[in-house]
């Protein structure tokens, strides 16, 4: 292991429970501290970067292909470099990852470990952004459950039930997707500031099984969420670098698959897979959190109004099409994988009907990606892998189809067609129902995160937080262009969407303060009603889940529990 002299100064502001103290041993925290003394003011300068592309969105700017010398003002972009080069290729396909037809994936707890490894997939991602509310107990058991699966040595009693859970002979391998650069661990403070999710995610994860990891003759793999910009990923970049050689493990142990989910990131796939190519693993289409940037980015664009979220399909959505195909383009051009995404549906119980028609829309899913090139899937559910194995081992010979699918649907995407919503046909577009639904999805994965649950089933579909996000912002955006309902002509107002919200948190909560309710509400009428649109429901949330005083970056006012 690489020695370190800068002193760096790391403490912990939150109780010490015992998975804590198993995972934050005074190595992982001088790891930890690392790695963000050495990468903290790079990350906050490429938060502020999104900002200002933001505030240039927000005037109508729109985002361009590298290139194209249409990049005006602050947008304007130091050259990549990754297209000068046609021949470079990411780093060669590990032998255990060859076949990643099917990837579950879900949070981090310790049944559900258990059971994604077990679950018949070939990968399992074991989840601390979209699917984890970051409580502190979640993250710190989470690493604990993690580090145990590698070690092979997990188990799981039901105390209800008293069935025992333990790892099968053949698992899934596994993926660890870290939270995203916008998320601190406001409960460690390095050299006073707050730590980076990321980075403490990763870095705990990666201190305690490196070694395990290889001597098992596999490698930590990792999946990079909502990446802005392909700065971003060449600070992921580095930070395997200086992580590498802390441990003194060779450069390109670490591979990882970037989850191309934001709009900005669409227009500069090959730029993001070039800063990683040495460690890269591909792309994945993210499709949820997407769809979530776009609304987002152009909140304020009065020609991309996008309809009720049950209409933005991935069949009839042009910009999902356009995105699905480019992204096929230049990951097989550049020989790693093209991965698909999640279908939100989950298996429906005690409705055999319903549930038929639920796994028809999930098959007919996992055959469009199949057949437009995609090497491998996604799935919510254990229940979902056969189902989404048989359509890809029907029509996907190999173990992939990198070399054999070039998915030239994607060589002529233009920047247009990245941008292209679907039109709806006039009076069904945005409805009262479609308003309803999505504010009653807002509050209650609102009220589920806030209690420590970042992923729930409603109305027989998975909602994390890149599904609600969509909800949340396109209510925002109707709101802020005045659009009215059109079943009923009437305007989406402030008032009317408080309205809802408080039906809807009586009606939930029984009108007695139970669960988060009360909080959610207040919280989800502030997010929506506002004038300026939120850039995240986890950032907002975040501060009623610690244990700890915290308000953005504020540094935390009491004594530390554990210093290094
Ligand atoms: C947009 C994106 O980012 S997608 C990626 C993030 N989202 C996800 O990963 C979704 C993960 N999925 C889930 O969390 C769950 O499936 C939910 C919350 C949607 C539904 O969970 P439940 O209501 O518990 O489902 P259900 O009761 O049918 O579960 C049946 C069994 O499958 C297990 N299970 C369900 N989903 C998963 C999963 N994703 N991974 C592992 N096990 C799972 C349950 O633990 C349960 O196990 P048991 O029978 O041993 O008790
Ligand atoms: O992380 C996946 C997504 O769709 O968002
Ligand atoms: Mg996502």
């Amino acid at each position: 292991m690489e020695a370190r002299s800068t002193p760096v100064h790391v403490e912990v502001h939150a109780p010490i429970c015992a998975a804590a103290a198993e995972i934050l041993t005074p190595d992982s925290l001088r790891f930890i501290g690392y790695l963000c003394h050495k990468f903290e003011d790079r990350r906050r300068s490429l938060l502020s970067a999104r900002v200002s592309r933001a505030l240039e969105f927000d005037s109508g700017a729109l985002p361009h292909f590298e290139g194209s010398g249409k990049m005006g003002g602050t947008m304007r972009e130091p050259h990549s470099h990754s297209t000068d080069d046609p021949h470079w290729r990411c780093a060669p396909i590990p032998d255990d990852l060859q076949d990643r037809r099917v990837e579950i994936t879900g949070p981090v707890d310790r049944k559900m470990v258990i059971n994604g490894l077990n679950s018949g997939a070939n990968v399992y991602m074991a989840d601390f952004e979209d699917s984890t509310s970051p409580t502190w107990s979640n993250l710190t058991e989470g690493q604990r459950n993690l580090r145990d699966a590698v070690n092979g040595k997990i188990t799981f009693t039901n105390a209800n039930t008293g069935r025992v859970y333990a790892l099968k002979e053949k698992t899934a391998v596994l993926f660890v997707r870290p939270r995203g650069w916008h998320l601190d661990e406001a409960h460690v403070t390095v050299n006073g500031r707050v730590a980076s999710g990321s980075l403490f995610d990763f870095g705990l994860y990666f201190f305690h099984n490196v070694h395990s990891l290889l001597a098992k003759g596999t490698k930590p793999y990792f999946y990079l969420p909502k990446l802005e910009h392909y700065l971003e990923a060449r600070l992921w970049n580095d930070v395997f670098r200086a992580a590498q050689s802390y441990f003194g493990v060779p450069q390109g142990t670490i591979r990882a698959t970037v989850l191309l989910e934001t709009i900005t990131a669409a227009f500069q796939m090959e730029e993001i897979l070039y800063e990683l190519r040495n460690h890269s693993l591909g792309l994945n289409c993210g499709r949820w959190d997407y769809l979530f940037s776009y609304i987002k980015k152009f909140k304020c664009h009065g020609d991309k109004i996008a309809p009720d979220r049950s209409h933005l399909t991935m069949t009839d959505t042009p910009l999902l099409r356009s995105y699905v195909d480019r992204l096929i383009y230049i990951c097989h051009k550049r020989g790693t994988f093209a991965m698909g995404g999640m279908a939100a549906q989950i298996p429906i119980k005690g409705d055999p009907a319903a549930n038929d028609a639920a796994m028809a829309r999930i098959k007919k899913d996992k055959l469009r990606e199949v057949l437009a090139g995609h090497d491998g899937t996604w799935v919510a559910h254990p229940a979902l892998v056969t189902l989404a194995k048989g359509v890809f081992d029907k029509h996907m010979q190999g173990p992939n189809q990198i070399d054999k699918n070039p998915g030239l649907a994607g060589k002529d995407v233009s920047e247009a067609d990245l941008l292209e919503l679907r039109k709806v046909s006039k009076g069904e577009a945005i409805t009262s129902v479609g308003l309803k639904n999505g504010v009653s999805i807002v509050l209650a994965y609102t009220e589920a995160w806030l209690r420590g649950v970042g992923c729930i089933p409603l109305n027989h579909h998975m909602e994390d937080a890149a599904t609600a996000e969509i909800s949340r912002a396109q209510i925002w955006q109707w709101r802020y262009h005045e659009i009215p309902t059109e079943d009923d002509g009437v305007v989406i107002t402030s008032k009317r969407i408080s309205k809802l919200i408080h039906d809807e948190v009586k009606t939930r909560s029984g009108g007695e303060d139970r669960g988060k309710w009360f909080l959610a509400g207040k919280l989800v009428e502030d997010m929506l009603t506002k004038d300026k649109l939120d850039d995240f429901l986890t950032t907002v949330c975040y501060p009623h889940i610690l244990t700890t005083k915290y308000e953005g970056d504020i540094i935390p006012e009491d004594e530390p529990v554990s210093k290094l």
